[in-house]
């Protein structure tokens, strides 16, 4: 039996991560939650003839509270998204209450599940959980995860163009490390399961790296003010839940890039540390899952020079992102 839970169910990636989740065959009850029309979206899915039985609430009646009762996997897209000229860090404003809110709730009612953030700013909503999880005494770093997953869907769809293979999309793996924004979005194309081709043009590996990291922005200008990334969203969304569902069912061997507490397992934090020069509370690597949720972080391993020059560049804003989340909850916690 799993329960999954999406909280912003409603929204351009809640609709279509729900429906993926509920015809993923491991899931036999999906909880819905959004301040909006989850009644609707959850009668219409409950039409299809897949195991998971669906509810969906609204916050009055104590609605967030019903929906994360028994909740095995917590999946949060709610938040607003970005439109063009914005970056994900100008979103931190609103979404970081929401995000807030949402961790007070699951703490509260569901503390032993396992937590996928998927609102923006990401580097900064994942520590927003975290403390609000500290604070109420509830934080398992295992159990944490930021879903860098587009990420990586990207980086597989976009070097498998680059070598003229589309076809082989599906199979591409790229770890992509770091966290989920901008710079922060380290693709490591040395270790791709598919070599770049010999002799590509530094340009062209450049404008490679570039698109995977403001892959995003490509979306949001061509939605043209109507919203970022959802159907790609849900995919990878989905596709990381359902990794995260294999895993606490038994199975073994699961790796997967996200961002999560270096607390959550030491040992592979301190290689990892040693090879950032480094100590970063949280950071997208790639992760093995099990039952507990992280088993092991994994090291970087051997990169070239210029993904050495990414790493770099991408550790001072982690930081600052970093710490954005933490100091919200500090001082809203001070106001109380
Ligand atoms: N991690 C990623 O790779 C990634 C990719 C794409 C988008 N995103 C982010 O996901 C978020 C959602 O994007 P979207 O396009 O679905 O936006 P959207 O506006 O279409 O949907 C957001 C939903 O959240 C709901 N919501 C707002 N406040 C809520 C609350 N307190 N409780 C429950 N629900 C609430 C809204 O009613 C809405 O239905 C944005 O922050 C966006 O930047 C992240
Ligand atoms: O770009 C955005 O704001 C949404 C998301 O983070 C993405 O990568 O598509």
């Amino acid at each position: 039996m799993v329960k999954a839970v999406v909280l912003g169910a409603a929204g351009g990636i809640g609709q279509p991560l729900s429906l993926l989740l509920k015809v993923n065959p491991l899931i036999t009850e999906l909880g819905l939650y959004d301040i909006v029309n989850t009644p609707g979206v959850a009668a219409d899915l409950s039409h299809i003839a897949t195991p998971a039985k669906v509810e969906g609430y609204l916050p009055p009646d104590d609605g967030l509270i019903k929906t994360l009762t028994g909740a095995d996997v917590v999946v949060i897209p709610a938040g607003v998204p970005r439109k063009p000229g914005m970056t994900r860090d100008d979103l931190f404003k609103i979404n970081a209450g929401i995000v807030k809110g949402l961790a007070e709730g699951i703490a509260k009612t569901a503390p032993k599940a396992f937590v996928l953030v998927i609102s923006n700013p990401v580097n900064s909503t994942v520590p927003i959980v975290a403390e609000v999880f500290k604070k109420l005494g509830v934080f398992d770093p295992k159990r944490l995860f930021g879903v860098t997953t587009l990420d990586v869907v990207r980086a597989s769809t976009f070097v498998a163009e680059l070598i003229g293979n589309l076809g082989a999309a599906p199979d591409v793996v790229v770890p992509v490390v770091g966290g989920h924004s901008g710079v922060t979005i380290v693709p490591l194309l040395s270790q791709s399961s598919h070599p770049l081709p010999a002799g590509l043009a530094t340009a062209d590996y450049e404008a490679l790296v570039k698109r995977i990291q403001f892959g995003g922005d490509e979306v949001v200008k061509a939605k043209d003010g109507t919203g970022s990334a959802t159907l790609s969203m849900a995919y990878a969304g989905a596709e990381f839940a359902t990794k995260i569902i294999r895993a606490l069912k038994g199975e073994k061997g699961i790796i997967a890039p996200s961002f999560v507490s270096l607390a959550s397992d030491p040992a592979g934090a301190a290689a990892l540390t040693a090879e950032l020069g480094q100590e970063l509370a949280y950071f997208s690597s790639r992760v093995e899952l099990g039952p507990q949720g992280v088993e092991k972080l994994y090291p970087l391993g051997t990169i070239t020079d210029a993904e050495k020059v990414l790493v770099k560049a991408a550790i001072p804003e982690l930081i600052k992102n970093i710490e954005t989340g933490v100091s919200f909850v500090e001082a809203s916690t001070n106001k109380l």
